[in-house]
Protein backbone atom coordinates (compact mmCIF):
# COMPACT_ATOMS: atom_id res chain seq x y z
CA UNK A 1 0.00 0.00 0.00
CA UNK A 2 1.22 3.55 -0.54
CA UNK A 3 0.08 5.95 1.48
CA UNK A 4 -2.08 9.27 0.49
CA UNK A 5 -0.72 12.35 0.02
CA UNK A 6 -3.17 14.60 0.06
CA UNK A 7 -4.51 16.95 2.51
CA UNK A 8 -8.24 15.76 2.48
CA UNK A 9 -9.87 12.96 3.83
CA UNK A 10 -11.47 10.75 2.39
CA UNK A 11 -14.60 11.96 3.25
CA UNK A 12 -13.42 15.44 2.09
CA UNK A 13 -12.64 13.60 -1.54
CA UNK A 14 -16.19 11.80 -2.05
CA UNK A 15 -17.80 15.44 -0.90
CA UNK A 16 -15.85 17.47 -3.32
CA UNK A 17 -16.35 15.17 -5.97
CA UNK A 18 -20.06 15.71 -5.56
CA UNK A 19 -19.62 19.12 -6.08
CA UNK A 20 -17.73 18.92 -8.43
CA UNK A 21 -20.10 16.54 -10.82
CA UNK A 22 -22.90 15.79 -8.94
CA UNK A 23 -23.84 12.65 -6.69
CA UNK A 24 -25.24 10.46 -9.18
CA UNK A 25 -21.69 10.35 -10.93
CA UNK A 26 -19.91 9.29 -7.88
CA UNK A 27 -20.17 5.56 -6.65
CA UNK A 28 -19.43 4.97 -3.07
CA UNK A 29 -21.13 1.20 -2.93
CA UNK A 30 -18.61 -1.06 -0.82
CA UNK A 31 -18.82 -3.96 -2.95
CA UNK A 32 -18.24 -1.61 -6.30
CA UNK A 33 -15.17 0.08 -4.48
CA UNK A 34 -13.30 -3.30 -3.70
CA UNK A 35 -13.99 -4.19 -7.22
CA UNK A 36 -12.83 -1.27 -8.28
CA UNK A 37 -9.23 -2.03 -6.58
CA UNK A 38 -8.10 -4.90 -8.62
CA UNK A 39 -8.12 -5.98 -12.17
CA UNK A 40 -7.61 -9.41 -14.03
CA UNK A 41 -4.43 -9.86 -12.16
CA UNK A 42 -5.84 -11.07 -9.01
CA UNK A 43 -8.53 -12.33 -10.59
CA UNK A 44 -8.05 -15.90 -8.16
CA UNK A 45 -8.59 -13.96 -4.94
CA UNK A 46 -11.06 -11.54 -6.30
CA UNK A 47 -13.42 -14.76 -7.41
CA UNK A 48 -12.97 -15.52 -3.52
CA UNK A 49 -14.05 -12.25 -2.28
CA UNK A 50 -10.26 -11.15 -1.15
CA UNK A 51 -9.51 -7.35 -1.73
CA UNK A 52 -6.20 -6.74 0.62
CA UNK A 53 -4.81 -3.84 -1.40
CA UNK A 54 -6.56 -0.13 -0.47
CA UNK A 55 -10.24 0.34 -1.54
CA UNK A 56 -10.34 3.13 -3.77
CA UNK A 57 -12.57 6.54 -2.03
CA UNK A 58 -15.07 6.55 -5.43
CA UNK A 59 -15.27 5.72 -8.84
CA UNK A 60 -16.41 8.45 -11.06
CA UNK A 61 -18.28 8.27 -14.16
CA UNK A 62 -17.03 10.49 -16.56
CA UNK A 63 -20.07 11.47 -18.97
CA UNK A 64 -17.88 14.44 -20.86
CA UNK A 65 -14.59 15.94 -21.45
CA UNK A 66 -15.31 18.54 -18.67
CA UNK A 67 -16.12 16.20 -16.25
CA UNK A 68 -12.35 14.57 -16.90
CA UNK A 69 -10.81 17.99 -16.58
CA UNK A 70 -13.09 18.82 -13.32
CA UNK A 71 -11.68 15.55 -11.69
CA UNK A 72 -7.95 15.74 -12.97
CA UNK A 73 -7.77 19.20 -12.14
CA UNK A 74 -9.38 18.47 -8.66
CA UNK A 75 -6.97 15.00 -8.18
CA UNK A 76 -3.83 17.34 -8.78
CA UNK A 77 -4.31 20.40 -6.70
CA UNK A 78 -5.00 17.99 -3.67
CA UNK A 79 -2.51 14.99 -4.48
CA UNK A 80 -5.34 12.21 -5.03
CA UNK A 81 -4.36 9.40 -7.04
CA UNK A 82 -6.70 8.64 -10.60
CA UNK A 83 -6.62 5.34 -11.60
CA UNK A 84 -8.74 5.74 -15.17
CA UNK A 85 -10.71 2.90 -16.46
CA UNK A 86 -12.64 2.15 -19.55
CA UNK A 87 -13.36 -1.66 -20.48
CA UNK A 88 -11.81 -3.20 -17.04
CA UNK A 89 -10.34 -6.09 -19.09
CA UNK A 90 -6.59 -5.41 -17.98
CA UNK A 91 -4.63 -7.96 -17.01
CA UNK A 92 -1.37 -6.79 -15.59
CA UNK A 93 -2.81 -5.11 -12.73
CA UNK A 94 -2.71 -1.28 -14.41
CA UNK A 95 -6.50 -0.62 -12.54
CA UNK A 96 -5.00 -1.81 -9.30
CA UNK A 97 -5.28 1.32 -6.78
CA UNK A 98 -2.63 1.04 -4.35
CA UNK A 99 -2.53 4.07 -2.87
CA UNK A 100 -4.51 4.86 -0.59
CA UNK A 101 -7.67 6.94 -0.90
CA UNK A 102 -7.70 6.91 -4.61
CA UNK A 103 -10.14 7.67 -7.44
CA UNK A 104 -11.21 5.42 -10.34
CA UNK A 105 -12.46 7.77 -13.06
CA UNK A 106 -14.26 5.85 -15.10
CA UNK A 107 -14.77 6.53 -19.37
CA UNK A 108 -16.81 4.04 -19.67
CA UNK A 109 -20.51 5.84 -19.91
CA UNK A 110 -18.66 8.58 -23.03
CA UNK A 111 -19.53 5.84 -25.23
CA UNK A 112 -20.60 7.67 -28.48
CA UNK A 113 -19.43 6.67 -31.98
CA UNK A 114 -18.93 10.38 -33.34
CA UNK A 115 -18.16 10.57 -36.85
CA UNK A 116 -17.37 7.45 -39.42
CA UNK A 117 -16.30 8.93 -42.27
CA UNK A 118 -15.97 6.24 -45.70
CA UNK A 119 -14.35 8.66 -48.05
CA UNK A 120 -11.60 10.29 -45.48
CA UNK A 121 -11.80 6.60 -44.09
CA UNK A 122 -11.79 7.31 -40.21
CA UNK A 123 -14.03 6.58 -37.38
CA UNK A 124 -13.97 9.15 -34.27
CA UNK A 125 -15.45 7.38 -31.25
CA UNK A 126 -15.54 8.60 -27.19
CA UNK A 127 -12.97 6.18 -24.78
CA UNK A 128 -16.11 4.20 -23.36
CA UNK A 129 -17.04 2.78 -27.11
CA UNK A 130 -16.63 -1.32 -26.86
CA UNK A 131 -14.90 -2.36 -29.67
CA UNK A 132 -17.49 -4.51 -30.73
CA UNK A 133 -19.75 -2.02 -30.39
CA UNK A 134 -17.85 -0.17 -33.44
CA UNK A 135 -16.57 -3.07 -35.81
CA UNK A 136 -20.54 -4.20 -35.93
CA UNK A 137 -21.39 -0.33 -36.84
CA UNK A 138 -18.90 -0.65 -38.96
CA UNK A 139 -19.22 -4.12 -40.58
CA UNK A 140 -22.58 -3.01 -41.13
CA UNK A 141 -21.42 -0.28 -43.61
CA UNK A 142 -18.51 -2.53 -44.99
CA UNK A 143 -15.88 -1.03 -43.21
CA UNK A 144 -13.51 -2.29 -40.21
CA UNK A 145 -10.81 -0.84 -37.86
CA UNK A 146 -9.12 -4.57 -38.86
CA UNK A 147 -8.67 -4.55 -34.69
CA UNK A 148 -9.54 -7.54 -33.15
CA UNK A 149 -7.91 -8.61 -29.76
CA UNK A 150 -9.48 -11.20 -27.80
CA UNK A 151 -11.46 -9.00 -25.32
CA UNK A 152 -12.97 -7.23 -28.23
CA UNK A 153 -16.55 -7.89 -27.11
CA UNK A 154 -15.80 -6.03 -23.62
CA UNK A 155 -12.52 -3.64 -24.20
CA UNK A 156 -13.06 -0.03 -24.81
CA UNK A 157 -11.61 2.48 -27.23
CA UNK A 158 -9.70 4.39 -24.86
CA UNK A 159 -8.04 1.03 -22.82
CA UNK A 160 -6.85 -0.41 -26.31
CA UNK A 161 -5.26 3.03 -27.00
CA UNK A 162 -3.86 3.20 -23.06
CA UNK A 163 -2.21 -0.42 -23.25
CA UNK A 164 -1.02 -0.14 -27.04
CA UNK A 165 -3.08 -3.28 -27.39
CA UNK A 166 -2.78 -5.93 -30.41
CA UNK A 167 -5.47 -8.12 -32.41
CA UNK A 168 -5.53 -11.00 -34.53
CA UNK A 169 -5.36 -9.53 -37.69
CA UNK A 170 -2.07 -7.49 -36.76
CA UNK A 171 0.04 -9.06 -39.65
CA UNK A 172 -1.80 -7.03 -41.99
CA UNK A 173 -3.33 -4.05 -40.27
CA UNK A 174 -0.59 -3.60 -37.69
CA UNK A 175 -1.27 -2.62 -33.70
CA UNK A 176 -3.58 0.05 -32.34
CA UNK A 177 -0.56 2.39 -32.46
CA UNK A 178 -0.57 1.76 -36.56
CA UNK A 179 -4.21 2.04 -36.53
CA UNK A 180 -4.87 6.15 -34.43
CA UNK A 181 -4.88 8.89 -36.67
CA UNK A 182 -5.49 11.59 -33.87
CA UNK A 183 -6.67 11.58 -30.27
CA UNK A 184 -7.85 13.80 -27.06
CA UNK A 185 -6.69 13.43 -23.81
CA UNK A 186 -6.92 15.09 -20.67
CA UNK A 187 -3.73 15.91 -18.66
CA UNK A 188 -3.15 16.12 -14.81
CA UNK A 189 -3.99 19.87 -13.51
CA UNK A 190 -6.76 19.63 -16.76
CA UNK A 191 -5.19 20.69 -19.51
CA UNK A 192 -7.05 19.30 -22.93
CA UNK A 193 -4.74 18.56 -25.74
CA UNK A 194 -6.31 17.43 -29.54
CA UNK A 195 -4.23 15.58 -31.87
CA UNK A 196 -5.44 16.74 -35.12
CA UNK A 197 -6.42 13.79 -37.95
CA UNK A 198 -3.94 14.09 -40.83
CA UNK A 199 -2.49 11.68 -42.88
CA UNK A 200 0.56 11.59 -42.24
CA UNK A 201 3.12 14.18 -40.68
CA UNK A 202 7.16 15.17 -39.97
CA UNK A 203 5.92 18.46 -37.37
CA UNK A 204 8.86 16.98 -35.07
CA UNK A 205 8.64 13.19 -32.85
CA UNK A 206 5.11 11.66 -32.78
CA UNK A 207 3.26 13.31 -30.23
CA UNK A 208 0.28 10.59 -30.28
CA UNK A 209 2.60 8.18 -28.70
CA UNK A 210 2.69 10.14 -25.02
CA UNK A 211 -0.72 8.94 -25.21
CA UNK A 212 -0.76 6.04 -27.08
CA UNK A 213 0.24 3.38 -24.67
CA UNK A 214 0.17 5.13 -21.46
CA UNK A 215 -1.66 2.82 -18.73
CA UNK A 216 -3.29 5.74 -17.55
CA UNK A 217 0.12 6.96 -16.28
CA UNK A 218 -0.04 10.08 -18.28
CA UNK A 219 -3.00 11.48 -19.37
CA UNK A 220 -6.92 10.28 -19.74
CA UNK A 221 -7.71 9.77 -23.24
CA UNK A 222 -11.21 10.92 -24.06
CA UNK A 223 -11.74 10.45 -27.91
CA UNK A 224 -10.03 8.66 -30.21
CA UNK A 225 -9.82 8.61 -34.10
CA UNK A 226 -8.59 5.20 -36.00
CA UNK A 227 -8.50 4.18 -39.46
CA UNK A 228 -11.13 2.56 -41.33
CA UNK A 229 -10.53 -0.32 -43.87
CA UNK A 230 -12.58 -1.73 -47.04
CA UNK A 231 -14.12 -5.32 -45.10
CA UNK A 232 -14.31 -7.91 -47.11
CA UNK A 233 -14.95 -11.55 -45.36
CA UNK A 234 -15.62 -12.93 -49.14
CA UNK A 235 -12.26 -12.92 -49.82
CA UNK A 236 -10.62 -15.01 -46.35
CA UNK A 237 -8.75 -17.91 -47.02
CA UNK A 238 -7.81 -19.89 -44.38
CA UNK A 239 -4.72 -22.25 -43.89
CA UNK A 240 -3.55 -24.52 -41.32
CA UNK A 241 -0.84 -26.39 -41.38
CA UNK A 242 0.42 -29.50 -38.44
CA UNK A 243 4.11 -29.14 -37.71
CA UNK A 244 7.10 -30.82 -36.13
CA UNK A 245 7.40 -28.09 -33.31
CA UNK A 246 7.20 -24.37 -32.57
CA UNK A 247 10.56 -23.96 -34.20
CA UNK A 248 9.28 -25.02 -37.12
CA UNK A 249 6.18 -23.51 -37.33
CA UNK A 250 7.88 -20.19 -36.40
CA UNK A 251 10.31 -20.55 -39.02
CA UNK A 252 7.58 -20.48 -41.83
CA UNK A 253 6.20 -17.40 -40.12
CA UNK A 254 9.49 -16.00 -40.97
CA UNK A 255 9.35 -16.53 -44.02
CA UNK A 256 6.16 -15.78 -44.64
CA UNK A 257 6.67 -12.13 -43.25
CA UNK A 258 10.46 -11.49 -44.70
CA UNK A 259 9.41 -12.67 -48.03
CA UNK A 260 7.18 -9.71 -48.02
CA UNK A 261 3.70 -11.85 -47.85
CA UNK A 262 1.05 -9.78 -45.36
CA UNK A 263 -1.59 -12.48 -44.21
CA UNK A 264 -3.51 -10.86 -41.94
CA UNK A 265 -3.38 -13.73 -39.41
CA UNK A 266 0.16 -15.46 -38.97
CA UNK A 267 0.10 -18.01 -35.86
CA UNK A 268 2.28 -20.76 -34.68
CA UNK A 269 1.69 -22.94 -31.50
CA UNK A 270 3.87 -24.86 -29.45
CA UNK A 271 2.59 -28.78 -29.20
CA UNK A 272 1.17 -28.38 -25.73
CA UNK A 273 -0.85 -24.62 -26.78
CA UNK A 274 -1.88 -26.30 -29.54
CA UNK A 275 -3.41 -29.27 -27.53
CA UNK A 276 -4.99 -27.30 -25.95
CA UNK A 277 -6.84 -24.49 -28.44
CA UNK A 278 -7.43 -27.51 -31.55
CA UNK A 279 -7.77 -30.78 -29.09
CA UNK A 280 -10.16 -31.79 -32.13
CA UNK A 281 -7.49 -32.33 -34.78
CA UNK A 282 -3.76 -31.21 -33.53
CA UNK A 283 -3.17 -34.95 -32.89
CA UNK A 284 0.03 -34.02 -30.60
CA UNK A 285 1.92 -31.84 -32.95
CA UNK A 286 2.70 -28.03 -33.33
CA UNK A 287 -0.01 -25.84 -35.47
CA UNK A 288 0.19 -23.04 -38.01
CA UNK A 289 -2.54 -21.12 -38.66
CA UNK A 290 -2.82 -18.55 -41.21
CA UNK A 291 -5.73 -15.88 -42.79
CA UNK A 292 -5.31 -13.91 -45.95
CA UNK A 293 -7.29 -11.64 -46.56
CA UNK A 294 -8.16 -8.15 -48.75
CA UNK A 295 -8.97 -7.59 -52.15
CA UNK A 296 -9.77 -11.04 -53.71
CA UNK A 297 -6.34 -10.93 -56.16
CA UNK A 298 -4.61 -9.99 -53.00
CA UNK A 299 -6.00 -12.84 -50.74
CA UNK A 300 -5.15 -15.41 -53.50
CA UNK A 301 -1.54 -14.39 -54.09
CA UNK A 302 -1.24 -14.06 -50.71
CA UNK A 303 -2.44 -17.96 -49.78
CA UNK A 304 -0.31 -18.92 -52.62
CA UNK A 305 2.63 -17.93 -51.23
CA UNK A 306 2.03 -19.06 -47.88
CA UNK A 307 1.39 -22.61 -49.85
CA UNK A 308 5.02 -22.38 -51.49
CA UNK A 309 6.74 -21.46 -48.06
CA UNK A 310 5.03 -24.17 -46.46
CA UNK A 311 5.53 -26.80 -49.47
CA UNK A 312 9.08 -26.87 -48.02
CA UNK A 313 8.40 -27.53 -44.62
CA UNK A 314 7.23 -31.07 -43.35
CA UNK A 315 3.56 -30.84 -42.65
CA UNK A 316 -0.20 -32.31 -42.54
CA UNK A 317 -2.75 -30.24 -43.84
CA UNK A 318 -5.82 -29.01 -42.05
CA UNK A 319 -9.21 -28.84 -43.18
CA UNK A 320 -9.52 -24.64 -44.05
CA UNK A 321 -13.39 -25.37 -42.20
CA UNK A 322 -11.95 -25.73 -38.90
CA UNK A 323 -9.06 -22.80 -38.65
CA UNK A 324 -12.19 -20.80 -39.83
CA UNK A 325 -14.81 -22.84 -37.08
CA UNK A 326 -11.76 -21.62 -34.46
CA UNK A 327 -11.90 -18.10 -35.29
CA UNK A 328 -15.37 -18.12 -34.72
CA UNK A 329 -15.24 -18.95 -30.70
CA UNK A 330 -11.40 -17.55 -29.55
CA UNK A 331 -13.19 -13.91 -28.42
CA UNK A 332 -14.00 -13.53 -24.75
CA UNK A 333 -16.96 -11.84 -23.86
CA UNK A 334 -18.67 -11.86 -20.30
CA UNK A 335 -20.00 -15.02 -20.82
CA UNK A 336 -16.16 -17.03 -21.30
CA UNK A 337 -15.36 -15.04 -18.31
CA UNK A 338 -18.24 -15.75 -15.83
CA UNK A 339 -17.44 -19.78 -17.02
CA UNK A 340 -13.67 -19.24 -15.66
CA UNK A 341 -15.30 -17.68 -12.55
CA UNK A 342 -17.12 -20.93 -11.75
CA UNK A 343 -14.11 -23.23 -12.77
CA UNK A 344 -11.72 -21.07 -10.49
CA UNK A 345 -13.55 -21.82 -7.83
CA UNK A 346 -15.34 -24.97 -8.13
CA UNK A 347 -11.94 -26.71 -9.21
CA UNK A 348 -9.46 -24.10 -7.73
CA UNK A 349 -7.57 -24.30 -11.12
CA UNK A 350 -6.78 -21.43 -13.66
CA UNK A 351 -4.57 -20.31 -16.28
CA UNK A 352 -2.94 -17.12 -16.84
CA UNK A 353 -0.26 -15.88 -20.28
CA UNK A 354 2.45 -13.39 -19.93
CA UNK A 355 3.80 -12.14 -24.02
CA UNK A 356 6.91 -11.20 -24.98
CA UNK A 357 8.66 -10.33 -28.16
CA UNK A 358 12.05 -11.62 -29.37
CA UNK A 359 14.38 -11.42 -32.67
CA UNK A 360 13.75 -14.44 -34.74
CA UNK A 361 17.17 -15.98 -33.93
CA UNK A 362 16.38 -16.03 -30.60
CA UNK A 363 12.63 -17.65 -30.48
CA UNK A 364 13.78 -21.06 -30.08
CA UNK A 365 16.21 -20.53 -27.34
CA UNK A 366 13.80 -18.11 -25.73
CA UNK A 367 11.01 -21.36 -25.69
CA UNK A 368 13.27 -23.85 -24.78
CA UNK A 369 14.82 -21.93 -21.58
CA UNK A 370 11.49 -20.47 -20.38
CA UNK A 371 10.24 -23.99 -20.62
CA UNK A 372 13.10 -25.76 -18.79
CA UNK A 373 12.96 -23.29 -16.31
CA UNK A 374 9.48 -23.43 -15.83
CA UNK A 375 9.83 -27.22 -15.15
CA UNK A 376 12.84 -27.34 -13.39
CA UNK A 377 13.25 -24.42 -11.15
CA UNK A 378 9.69 -23.56 -10.49
CA UNK A 379 9.32 -25.01 -6.74
CA UNK A 380 5.03 -25.86 -7.70
CA UNK A 381 5.66 -27.67 -11.20
CA UNK A 382 4.16 -30.45 -10.09
CA UNK A 383 0.66 -28.53 -10.07
CA UNK A 384 1.44 -26.94 -13.90
CA UNK A 385 -1.47 -28.53 -16.09
CA UNK A 386 -0.18 -26.39 -18.97
CA UNK A 387 2.83 -24.75 -20.69
CA UNK A 388 2.99 -23.62 -23.57
CA UNK A 389 3.57 -20.93 -26.43
CA UNK A 390 2.51 -19.26 -29.46
CA UNK A 391 3.78 -17.20 -31.74
CA UNK A 392 0.61 -14.69 -32.64
CA UNK A 393 2.14 -11.50 -33.99
CA UNK A 394 4.91 -11.57 -36.53
CA UNK A 395 7.23 -8.32 -38.11
CA UNK A 396 9.95 -8.07 -40.31
CA UNK A 397 12.49 -8.24 -37.73
CA UNK A 398 10.73 -10.80 -34.72
CA UNK A 399 7.65 -12.32 -33.29
CA UNK A 400 6.07 -12.68 -30.31
CA UNK A 401 6.17 -15.49 -28.10
CA UNK A 402 2.50 -15.80 -25.89
CA UNK A 403 3.77 -18.00 -23.20
CA UNK A 404 0.35 -19.43 -21.93
CA UNK A 405 0.43 -21.59 -18.27
CA UNK A 406 -2.43 -23.29 -16.08
CA UNK A 407 -1.87 -24.97 -12.57
CA UNK A 408 -4.17 -26.73 -10.13
CA UNK A 409 -3.77 -24.14 -7.20
CA UNK A 410 -2.78 -26.20 -3.78
CA UNK A 411 -2.48 -22.74 -1.27
CA UNK A 412 -4.66 -19.86 0.35
CA UNK A 413 -6.23 -17.99 -2.10
CA UNK A 414 -4.96 -14.98 -1.09
CA UNK A 415 -1.57 -16.79 -1.89
CA UNK A 416 -1.83 -17.60 -5.22
CA UNK A 417 -0.30 -14.75 -6.99
CA UNK A 418 3.23 -15.25 -5.09
CA UNK A 419 3.34 -18.93 -5.50
CA UNK A 420 2.87 -19.52 -8.55
CA UNK A 421 1.70 -16.34 -10.84
CA UNK A 422 4.56 -13.90 -9.84
CA UNK A 423 7.60 -16.77 -10.09
CA UNK A 424 6.28 -18.10 -13.67
CA UNK A 425 5.78 -14.43 -15.04
CA UNK A 426 9.37 -13.35 -14.08
CA UNK A 427 11.19 -16.79 -16.10
CA UNK A 428 9.57 -15.44 -18.93
CA UNK A 429 10.37 -11.70 -18.25
CA UNK A 430 13.72 -12.79 -17.59
CA UNK A 431 14.60 -15.69 -20.21
CA UNK A 432 13.19 -12.50 -22.81
CA UNK A 433 14.76 -9.72 -21.48
CA UNK A 434 18.27 -11.79 -20.67
CA UNK A 435 17.92 -12.47 -25.22
CA UNK A 436 17.44 -8.63 -25.63
CA UNK A 437 13.86 -9.32 -26.34
CA UNK A 438 11.06 -7.10 -24.92
CA UNK A 439 9.89 -7.96 -21.64
CA UNK A 440 5.89 -7.00 -22.59
CA UNK A 441 4.44 -7.72 -26.05
CA UNK A 442 0.87 -5.83 -25.56
CA UNK A 443 -0.80 -6.44 -22.79
CA UNK A 444 1.35 -3.04 -21.28
CA UNK A 445 3.94 -3.03 -18.12
CA UNK A 446 0.56 -2.71 -15.54
CA UNK A 447 2.08 -2.84 -11.74
CA UNK A 448 3.70 -6.39 -12.21
CA UNK A 449 6.40 -5.52 -14.86
CA UNK A 450 7.65 -2.64 -13.02
CA UNK A 451 10.56 -4.44 -11.78
CA UNK A 452 12.26 -4.59 -15.00
CA UNK A 453 10.94 -1.38 -16.39
CA UNK A 454 14.28 0.09 -16.21
CA UNK A 455 15.77 -3.10 -17.15
CA UNK A 456 13.93 -2.98 -20.30
CA UNK A 457 14.97 0.32 -21.25
CA UNK A 458 18.21 0.63 -20.06
CA UNK A 459 19.75 4.03 -20.99
CA UNK A 460 16.51 5.08 -22.87
CA UNK A 461 15.10 5.11 -19.60
CA UNK A 462 15.46 9.06 -18.62
CA UNK A 463 13.02 9.19 -21.50
CA UNK A 464 10.39 7.82 -20.23
CA UNK A 465 11.41 9.13 -16.81
CA UNK A 466 10.77 13.06 -18.01
CA UNK A 467 7.70 11.92 -19.86
CA UNK A 468 6.24 11.49 -15.92
CA UNK A 469 7.86 14.56 -14.77
CA UNK A 470 6.95 16.51 -17.69
CA UNK A 471 3.11 15.77 -17.72
CA UNK A 472 2.46 14.67 -14.55
CA UNK A 473 4.77 16.46 -12.20
CA UNK A 474 3.04 15.61 -9.01
CA UNK A 475 2.34 11.99 -9.45
CA UNK A 476 -1.41 11.78 -9.87
CA UNK A 477 -1.73 9.44 -12.44
CA UNK A 478 -1.79 5.48 -11.73
CA UNK A 479 1.05 5.14 -9.50
CA UNK A 480 2.77 2.29 -9.68
CA UNK A 481 1.97 1.78 -13.14
CA UNK A 482 4.47 1.72 -16.03
CA UNK A 483 6.74 3.46 -13.41
CA UNK A 484 8.04 1.32 -10.38
CA UNK A 485 6.69 3.32 -7.13
CA UNK A 486 10.42 4.63 -5.95
CA UNK A 487 11.66 5.82 -9.58
CA UNK A 488 8.23 7.76 -9.86
CA UNK A 489 9.07 9.28 -6.57
C1 LIG B 1 -9.81 -12.50 -22.19
C2 LIG B 1 -8.85 -11.39 -22.54
C3 LIG B 1 -8.28 -11.36 -23.79
C4 LIG B 1 -7.39 -10.33 -24.12
N1 LIG B 1 -6.87 -10.30 -25.39
C5 LIG B 1 -6.06 -9.29 -25.74
C6 LIG B 1 -5.55 -9.21 -27.06
O1 LIG B 1 -5.85 -10.05 -27.92
N2 LIG B 1 -4.74 -8.17 -27.37
C7 LIG B 1 -4.42 -7.22 -26.44
O2 LIG B 1 -3.68 -6.30 -26.77
N3 LIG B 1 -4.88 -7.28 -25.18
C8 LIG B 1 -5.70 -8.27 -24.81
N4 LIG B 1 -6.19 -8.32 -23.53
C9 LIG B 1 -5.82 -7.28 -22.56
C10 LIG B 1 -6.83 -6.11 -22.52
O3 LIG B 1 -8.05 -6.47 -23.10
C11 LIG B 1 -6.26 -4.92 -23.25
O4 LIG B 1 -5.17 -4.42 -22.52
C12 LIG B 1 -7.25 -3.78 -23.50
O5 LIG B 1 -6.62 -2.86 -24.35
C13 LIG B 1 -7.73 -3.06 -22.27
O6 LIG B 1 -8.83 -2.24 -22.62
P1 LIG B 1 -9.93 -1.85 -21.53
O7 LIG B 1 -10.89 -0.91 -22.15
O8 LIG B 1 -10.51 -3.05 -20.93
O9 LIG B 1 -9.04 -1.05 -20.48
P2 LIG B 1 -8.99 -1.13 -18.89
O10 LIG B 1 -8.84 -2.52 -18.43
O11 LIG B 1 -10.12 -0.36 -18.33
O12 LIG B 1 -7.62 -0.34 -18.61
C14 LIG B 1 -6.40 -0.82 -19.06
C15 LIG B 1 -5.27 0.16 -18.72
O13 LIG B 1 -5.46 1.36 -19.45
C16 LIG B 1 -5.71 2.47 -18.59
N5 LIG B 1 -6.84 3.20 -19.18
C17 LIG B 1 -8.08 2.73 -19.43
N6 LIG B 1 -8.81 3.69 -20.02
C18 LIG B 1 -8.04 4.77 -20.15
C19 LIG B 1 -8.23 6.06 -20.68
N7 LIG B 1 -9.40 6.44 -21.19
N8 LIG B 1 -7.19 6.93 -20.66
C20 LIG B 1 -5.99 6.56 -20.14
N9 LIG B 1 -5.76 5.36 -19.60
C21 LIG B 1 -6.76 4.47 -19.62
C22 LIG B 1 -6.03 1.87 -17.24
O14 LIG B 1 -5.64 2.72 -16.17
C23 LIG B 1 -5.24 0.57 -17.26
O15 LIG B 1 -3.91 0.82 -16.89
C24 LIG B 1 -7.06 -9.34 -23.16
C25 LIG B 1 -7.66 -9.37 -21.91
C26 LIG B 1 -8.56 -10.37 -21.59
C27 LIG B 1 -9.19 -10.36 -20.24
Amino acid sequence: MVASRSDLSRSDIVSALHDLVGEAQVVTNAQELREASVDRFKKYSAVHGIYDGPIPAAIVTARSTEDVVKVLAFADAHLVNVVPRTGRTATEGGLETIVEDSIVLDGSQMNAILRIDPVDMMATVQCGVPLQVLEDTLRAQGLTTGHSPQSKPIAQMGGLVATRSIGQFSTLYGGIEDMVVGLEAVFPGGGVSRIKNVPRRAAGPDIRHIAIGNEGALCFITEVTVKLFAFQPENHRFLGYLVDSLPAGVDGLRRIITEGYRPSVARAYSEEDAAQHFAHFAGGRSVVVVVAEGPRGVADATAEGVERIFADIPHERVDPALIEEWFDGLNWGQDKIDAEKRTMLEQAHLGYTTEVSIDWSSVEELFESVMRRARTEFPRAADLTMLGAHSSHSYQTGTNLYFVYDYNIDCDPRDEITEYHEPLNAIVVEEALRLGGSMVHHHGIGKYRTPWTLEEHGSAYPMLEVLKRGFDPNGIMNRGTIYPVAAAE
